[in-house]
Parts: C-alpha cells; sequence; structure tokens
C-alpha cells in the first residue's frame, strides 16, 4: 500500500504541497525549487555562524552534502544556529485559530509517530509565502526514497516482516490522517486556515513526515520550572546537509547563548578534518530497520543490526521426528548449549 497520489493544486499565488513519489534512490535528489536560494548565505544573514571552508556539495550517492573546502582543525566550530533558526513545534508560534487547529492534530499523533507532528508545521511553513523558513525549506528535497513511498514490487521484496509490519502501519496511519485532516480544515475561515487555504492529503503528509524523520534532531528543548530540558525535535538548517556515518568527524553542541536563556546548538570538529572531507555526524546508533523506514538508506555490514530469533525446543523435537533424525533433545539442550543461547543475536 503505497501513498502516492499527486495532487494538483489549484489556488493561485500559493506554495502547492505536492509530493511526487519516488520508488528508487536516486544519488541526486531534486529540491522543491530548481535553484533554491543559498542556504549558507541565509544563516548567516540570520545570525547564524558558517565556517569560511564549509560548502555545500554532491557527496557520492548520498545526495547533497557539507564539505570542506580546506583542512580545518579539531575542536573548531563549523556551524552555530541562535534560537530563531530551528524549525520546531512550539508555543512561540502564537495563539491564533491556525496554531491551535494543528495543535489539535498534532494531539491526534501516536506519539512514536513524533516526526508527523513536527511535519504538520513543516506542512504549514511549506504552504506560506511569507514563511521566515522558506529559504531552507525550498532547499530540502522534493522526494524521499523512503518505504512509504516503495511501489507494490519494492514492498514485497523488503521481506522481513517487522519491517513490512511498520511501513504498512505508517501507510495506514496517512490514509487515516489524511481524513482527520480534512474534517479539520472543514468550515474553517480562510485567515485560520493552517495551510494556506490548501487541501493536504496523505502524499503531502508523507512529505512532511519523511522530511522530518530522515532530517530532524531531538535536542533539549524548552526549559521546564524545575529547571531540565524537555525533548524537542527540531529541524536545523544546513546542520541537516550533514550525511550519517557511525565514526563521524563533528558533534552538535547544544549551549545556553551567551546573555540569554535561548539555546545555541553548535556543530564542532571532533577530529582534524582534512580539505575535501565531508562533515559527517552520527544519526545514532540504529539498526538498518530504523535507517530504512525513517532515512530511506542502509548501512552495509550494520554493527547494530541484529535480528531475533525464537528458540522453540518442543517445535524442533517434533519437527526432527518428523524428518527421521534420532535423539534430537532440542527441548532439553545441555547446560553448556543453554549458555550459547543467552545472547541470541546474529548478524544479517
Ligand atoms: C539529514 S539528510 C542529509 C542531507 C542529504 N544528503 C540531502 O541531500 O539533503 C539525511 C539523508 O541523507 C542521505 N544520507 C545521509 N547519510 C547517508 C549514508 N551514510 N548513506 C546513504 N545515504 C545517506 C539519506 O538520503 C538521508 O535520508
Amino acid at each position: 500500500m503505497a501513498v502516492s497520489k499527486i495532487v494538483m493544486a489549484s489556488l493561485a499565488n500559493c506554495r502547492p504541497l505536492t509530493c511526487a513519489a519516488t520508488a528508487t534512490a536516486s544519488s541526486y535528489q531534486e529540491r522543491l525549487v530548481p535553484h533554491p536560494p543559498d542556504l549558507i548565505k541565509w544563516v548567516r544573514r540570520e545570525g547564524g555562524f558558517v565556517h569560511q571552508a564549509i560548502k555545500i556539495s554532491q557527496y557520492g550517492t548520498d545526495g547533497l552534502g557539507l564539505i570542506a573546502s580546506h583542512d580545518i582543525p579539531k575542536g573548531s566550530q563549523l556551524i552555530a544556529l541562535p534560537d530563531n533558526i530551528p524549525l520546531k513545534f512550539g508555543d512561540e508560534d502564537g495563539v491564533d485559530e491556525a496554531h491551535s487547529v494543528l495543535v489539535n492534530l498534532a494531539q491526534k499523533v501516536p506519539d512514536e509517530l513524533w516526526a508527523m507532528k513536527l511535519g504538520l508545521k513543516l506542512l504549514r511553513e511549506r504552504a506560506r509565502v511569507s514563511s521566515f523558513w522558506w529559504p531552507y525549506i525550498s532547499n530540502l528535497p522534493q522526494t524521499y526514497s523512503v518505504p512509504i513511498f516503495f511501489q507494490g514490487e519494492d514492498i514485497k521484496n523488503l521481506q522481513y516482516a517487522p519491517l513490512v509490519y511498520q511501513v504498512n502501519r505508517r501507510c495506514r496511519f496517512l490514509l487515516d490522517f489524511e481524513q482527520e485532516v480534512k474534517r479539520a480544515l472543514e468550515n474553517l475561515k480562510q485567515n485560520d486556515h493552517p495551510f494556506d487555504r490548501q487541501d493536504v492529503d496523505a502524499s503531502s503528509l508523507g512529505w512532511s513526515l519523511s522530511a522530518v524523520s530522515s532530517r530532524a534532531f531531538r535536542l533539549h528543548g524548552k526549559k521546564l520550572p524545575d529547571g531540565t530540558r524537555i525533548d524537542a525535535p527540531m529541524m536545523l538548517p544546513l546542520i541537516d546537509m550533514c550525511n550519517h556515518a557511525f565514526n563521524p568527524n563533528a558533534q552538535i553542541i547544544q549551549e545556553q547563548d551567551a546573555g540569554s536563556a535561548k539555546m545555541l546548538i553548535k556543530v564542532v570538529a571532533e577530529t582534524p578534518i582534512k580539505q575535501n572531507d565531508a562533515i559527517l555526524l552520527n544519526y545514532g546508533c540504529l539498526n538498518n530497520d530504523l535507517f530504512l523506514l525513517d532515512y530511506g538508506f542502509v548501512i552495509p555490514s550494520n554493527p547494530y543490526d541484529c535480528i531475533e530469533l525464537k528458540y522453540d525446543g518442543a517445535f524442533l523435537d517434533a519437527a526432527s521426528v518428523a524428518a527421521g533424525v534420532s535423539s534430537p533433545k532440542f527441548s532439553s539442550p545441555a547446560p553448556w548449549q543453554q549458555q550459547l543461547f543467552i545472547p541470541a543475536k546474529f548478524s544479517r
């Protein structure tokens, strides 16, 4: 069940929320607009810092990435984003009706699909002609090669049942949520419409879910009265151009901005970086199911990839009797055999 409808937006003076589905991974991901604004210049203009050696460039088959145009010493600050640049789902958005509609919709999203909550905000900013984040959003890929956009044959080829289950779950959620969103938008006054009067369907919801799941970072958000900070997913313009490696050369650091309670998000070189090296972050110690589901790629020989096997002694005894194997005793393994079963993880 692939969510692959294309909606033709019929409204003039708006940014259509179309999403062309993609079935195959391609090394070049087209952006939302053919020649988007220069993201590095935009970040600097809005008060952020970008090291002069950082460039955006095509990075092998991984799409765009950040590259060092000359050697950078360990510990150097590469990027710093002040609090106004990250895209978050927060109460700083005001208390207008359009925002309330988004908040009500976000409450209907199950927690494990947190990316859809921020996805609603992303879709709103994508639709708004005057969005502060448009220079960033227009640089996002137009399509995502994640399994929710796979066609039937490719879904079948996934084969691994727990992964197929998750893909179907997400597709089913998107189709149901499309109806939920349509009901919430019915009869709204023009000014109260969160998506500039545009229809939102499962395909555009899938686009924003995938944009967030493949690019957002979960960092420390607003400060609570007890001094702790809540976990907040956010999209980090430019920082999200960094590709993934388990042995990264950079890391994200969050610190309090000098003289205010606002947070500053930085990327710092964790190792010396050579000219033409990519700036790489570790997205997390994830297995390939999660990488494929959320990011649309897998890591060859992923050390975090494992499968769990259930050992059913009685079933194996019955099977070996049927196969004519004598004295199998699968149901009463010797102590040394039992020991072997405890860390029952096998690399795929
Ligand atoms: C946070 S974005 C990074 C920027 C992205 N390459 C782009 O063109 O906008 C994450 C996406 O980059 C690609 N990517 C990142 N690291 C990768 C890797 N190690 N192998 C393959 N693709 C990767 C995947 O498409 C992933 O969904």
